[in-house]
């Protein structure tokens, strides 16, 4: 009875993976040094005495850290199972882990030969490179006889495919599993048919070798030990189909091995850049002489598992999710089927998945088992490597029962080698009858049409190559063509760079210079409003100078009219009063005082008055209103001299008052009293009127002239400062135009783009030119149109001043009714003293004539009379009175009127009635 024994497992802990240094993922699992048996694993972070309190230990049958070499390992786990392998047993590795824990490096490794004869292997080559070369080794150092052979199958998405077979895709058979028991399969395995090359890889329970025949082209059986709870000790389990291929050599095992990895499933993961997507089995069948013609069959069946993968993690898509999910699901029955063994279920779920059904012998049979586990320290995959730790403590507690492999008759083993022989030899008698061609005809057929179809692939790639060397001659001719374009284009490009370089400098200085052109083309723009403004404000202050002008000479006038009626008045109630003293000079002095004070007053009122408006003008615009200050200086002066001649005129008046006095005094009656102060009065009228006319002229002629060199002034300043402006401008822009057409010339041959590009600079250039010059002519315009519309105004003004003359002759017209009313008082200071003094008698009656012959027409007015003597010298124009009198002065009262109806004899109109009043000249 064989001995149950636990199955061996060990943990290989590999470093750091460069991914895993590069996401600085720290070593979470500790790895004693020396023979160890306890893996640490602290994913808590903790450090010291917690890490320890929260690390979790698993304790397998061996540990290797990651200073293990691969001949560690071999020798630790590998070599002890080698060697019951050798000794008769079946036996199975497997390698069982996450991805890229480095379950291939376990297990393969480095597959090449190294050494100069190349017949060693290297150091990282894995468990199967050592296995074969050890057998060989061990079989030669026997010196038994033996057989060897291999096969390798693959497991990928649950489908079995045979590594080995060289069919193409959609000849190779399909490889099924099969479950038979022994009483359905005769116990010699050894195929009749002669030339077969496919095998059916028969895992046998019961430790007898049988056979299967099941194929028409024969079968070699294999062996394999019984399963310890197999309900049935006598089942099998055997793949149909799958290739077993005889090696004589380590050389020959390790290029099967070679074959097959080509023909693996691998694709590249986030995880792993060559990541195995499928479970494999490397089954090596020795056939070793036992005694006599006994020969005892054993397997080492080579498991790599596909590695369990965290899709969330690999990054797995499509296919490569597809094939992960089927990894998973059989590792996961695997899981199952471990735990149950562990946990010594009824029922194993060994049918559930392929890959437990292949283990089944391995997992709870009659084979000697170990599990090498692969984990990776890093904490990034903790989680996966405390479940593969599970697993590995699970899988150590399951017994198998292994078992000496069956033995096989001499003969048997021989008829299978006759039947190899046999069929090689076929080839070869064949091949010879072929003239030296060593192979079938059918073999020879088949190399025929692929040497056809090679040849037609070799011309094929023959032309290609040809095609791609003329491309690629032409590629090159195009490269030096395209590096000598590139090189123009850059020498070009470099010249196009420095001119556009200095373009934009050019530019940049066009640029600021047409925002200065701009800018003091808004200059411009604001000056020509501002003058507009300052032409309005200029009319404004005019009309408001006028209008003060004419109010204070009204005033004024008014104020000396009343003050000399008041004068006149008062020296009428005191000769009144005190008749035959009839003494006016100090009144008339007094007069002339205040009239001289009024008129000083009024002089110095309106140079004031002047001096205050056009010192706001100076202060506003000094250099336009210089000329206005000059005027007004003139102003001055023709006031200063009008208000002289006044004032002449007026001592004058005053000289004749004297005279008149003293005439009245010493011979008034003996004189033609009547005509010499007719003469006074018109002279002093005529006086008055050429004074005032001559003033109305000077005004004129000053306000005209005023007008006249301001509109000069404005107009040349204007004209001046835009011709300056637009001559500046001009002279600056001119050298630069000519510069910008050098460069546009220039540019032009190169690039058409820049030359569109000038162009329409130019363009823009000399629309901003246009633009000045129509600014200009605009402000000339504005400029003329103002200065017609203020000389239009300023000619309107004049006239309305002129007739101001009006008031000034109505006023004069009012000082000669004051003479008038002086001659009614002397006539009836005449009546009152007519009855004390003779003399005064004939006076009055001198008196009396006089105005009997002023009034020598009933109607005659006092004032008609005086006009009348008037109209001989003074030009008159004719004005229209409606109502009463006029002529009698508005300030007389209603008694004086009265009064004065005892001497004179006044005509009343009636209040519609109209008389025609004649007035000194004056313009309106
Ligand atoms: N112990 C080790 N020493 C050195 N390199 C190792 C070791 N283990 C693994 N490697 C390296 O890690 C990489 C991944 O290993 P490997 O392909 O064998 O992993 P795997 O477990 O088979 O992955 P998968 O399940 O995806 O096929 C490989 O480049 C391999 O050379």
């Amino acid at each position: 009875m064989s001995q149950e024994l636990n199955i061996t497992v060990a943990v290989r802990c590999r470093g750091r993976s460069q991914r895993e240094i590069e996401l600085k993922s720290p070593v979470v699992v500790t790895v004693p040094e020396g023979s160890a048996t306890d893996v640490v694993i602290n994913t808590s972070g903790d450090v010291g005495v917690a890490a320890q309190l929260s690390a979790r230990t698993y304790r397998v049958d061996r540990v290797l850290g990651p200073s293990a070499t691969q001949a560690g390992l071999y020798r630790d786990v590998a070599e002890p199972l080698f060697r019951d392998f050798v000794h008769g047993y079946n036996c199975t590795m497997l390698v069982y882990g996450m991805t890229a824990t480095g379950k291939t490096y376990t297990m393969t490794g480095d597959t090449k030969l190294h050494g100069q004869e190349q017949t060693q292997l290297g150091d990282e080559a894995g468990v199967i490179p050592r296995v074969l070369f050890g057998l060989f080794e061990t079989l030669a150092a026997q010196g038994l006889d033996y057989i060897v052979k291999c096969s390798f199958v693959e497991l990928y998405n649950e489908e079995l495919r045979d590594l080995l077979d060289e069919a193409g895709p959609g000849e190779a058979k399909k490889l099924r599993i099969f479950d038979s028991s022994p009483a359905s399969s005769p116990r010699t395995a050894v195929s009749r048919a002669t030339g077969a090359r496919k095998y059916n890889y028969k895992l046998r329970r019961g430790g007898n070798v049988s056979s299967t025949g099941s194929t028409s082209t024969g079968a070699t059986t294999t062996g394999a030990t019984p399963s310890a709870p197999a309900p049935d000790d006598t089942s099998t389990i055997y793949i149909q189909n799958l290739q077993e291929f005889h090696v004589a050599s380590a050389r020959d095992g390790l290029t099967l091995l070679q074959r097959g990895l080509r023909h693996r499933q691998v694709a590249t993961t986030k995880m792993n850049d060559f990541s195995s997507r499928s479970h494999t089995i490397f089954t090596i069948t020795l056939y070793k002489q036992h005694e006599g013609e006994l020969f005892r069959l054993s397997k080492m069946n080579l498991v790599d598992l596909a590695g369990s993968e965290n899709i969330n993690r690999s990054g797995a898509q499509n296919q490569r999710a597809k094939e992960a999910g089927s990894i998973n699901q059989s590792l996961l029955t695997l899981g199952r089927v471990i735990n149950s063994l562990a946990d010594k279920n009824a029922h194993i779920p060994f049918r559930e998945s392929k890959l437990t059904r292949l283990l089944q012998d391995s997992l709870g049979g009659n084979t000697k088992t170990a599990l090498i586990a692969t984990i990776s320290p890093a904490r990034a995959t903790a989680e996966e490597t405390c479940s593969t730790l599970e697993y590995a403590s699970k899988a150590k507690d399951i017994r198998n029962k292994p078992q000496l492999g069956a033995f096989i008759m001499k003969d048997i083993l021989l008829k299978t080698v006759t039947t190899e022989l046999a069929r090689l030899k076929n080839d070869l008698l064949a091949t010879k009858a072929k003239d030296g061609v060593y192979m079938s005809q059918e073999h020879y057929k088949e190399m025929t049409h692929d040497m056809e179809n090679y040849k037609t692939e070799l011309d094929e790639y023959r032309r290609l190559v040809d095609t791609l060397n003329e491309k690629v001659a032409t590629l090159t001719q195009d490269n030096q063509d395209l590096d000598k374009r590139i090189e123009t284009h850059v020498a070009k490009e470099q010249v196009l760079g420095a001119s556009v370089t200095e373009l934009q400098q050019r530019l940049s200085a066009a640029k600021t210079t047409e925002d200065q052109l701009t800018s003091q083309v808004s200059q411009l723009n604001e000056t020509a409003s501002q003058l507009q403004k300052e032409m309005v404000t200029f009319k404004d202050r005019e009309e408001i100078i006028t209008t003060k002008f004419e109010g204070l000479l009204n005033d004024k006038l008014h104020i000396l009219r009343e003050k000399v009626m008041t004068y006149l008045n008062s020296m009428k109630s005191i000769e009144g009063d005190n008749a035959g003293s009839l003494d006016v000079s100090p009144h008339i002095e007094a007069l002339q005082r205040n009239i001289t004070t009024s008129l000083h007053s009024v002089e110095a009122d309106l140079r004031e008055s002047y001096k205050t408006c056009i010192e706001e003008f100076l202060n506003d615009t000094p250099q336009l209103f210089k000329g206005i200050s000059v005027n007004v200086e003139q102003i001055n002066n023709l006031s200063m001299e009008y208000y002289k001649q006044i004032s002449e005129n007026l001592s004058d008046i005053s000289e004749e008052f004297n005279n008149l006095k003293q005439y009245l005094k010493n011979g008034i009656f003996e004189n033609n009293h009547k005509e010499l102060l007719g003469t006074y009065i018109k002279k002093s009228a005529q006086l008055m009127d050429n004074s005032s006319a001559e003033l109305m002229e000077n005004m004129k002629n000053m306000v005209e002239g005023y007008l006249q060199s301001s509109k000069q002034l404005l107009m040349e300043s204007m004209q001046k400062s835009t011709s300056d402006i637009i001559e500046q401008e001009m002279s600056l822009l001119a050298p630069r135009v000519k510069k910008w057409e050098s460069s546009l010339d220039m540019i032009n041959k190169s690039d058409s783009l820049s030359n569109v590009y000038f162009n329409n600079m130019n363009q823009a250039i000399a629309s901003t030119n246009d633009k000045v010059a129509t600014s200009n002519n605009k402000i000339n315009e504005s400029i003329v149109k103002i200065n017609e519309t203020f000389s239009d105004t300023s000619k309107q003004r004049m006239q309305d001043k002129l007739s101001h003359n009006e008031s000034i002759n109505s006023n004069i017209k009012q000082i000669l009714d004051g003479t008038d009313s002086l001659k009614m008082m002397y006539s009836q200071a005449r009546e009152v003293t007519k009855e004390s003094a003779s003399e005064l008698q004939q006076i009055d009656g001198s008196i009396r004539t006089i105005l009997n012959s002023m009034n020598g027409k009933d109607n005659e007015t006092v004032v008609d009379v005086a006009e009348k003597s008037e109209e001989s010298t003074v030009n008159v124009t004719t004005v229209e009175v409606k109502g009463p009198l006029k002529r009698i002065p508005s300030n007389l009262t209603n008694s004086e009127v009265q009064r004065s109806e005892h001497g004179i004899k006044r005509r009343r109109l009636s209040r519609d009635e109209s008389v025609e009043l004649e007035v000194p000249n004056a313009s309106r």
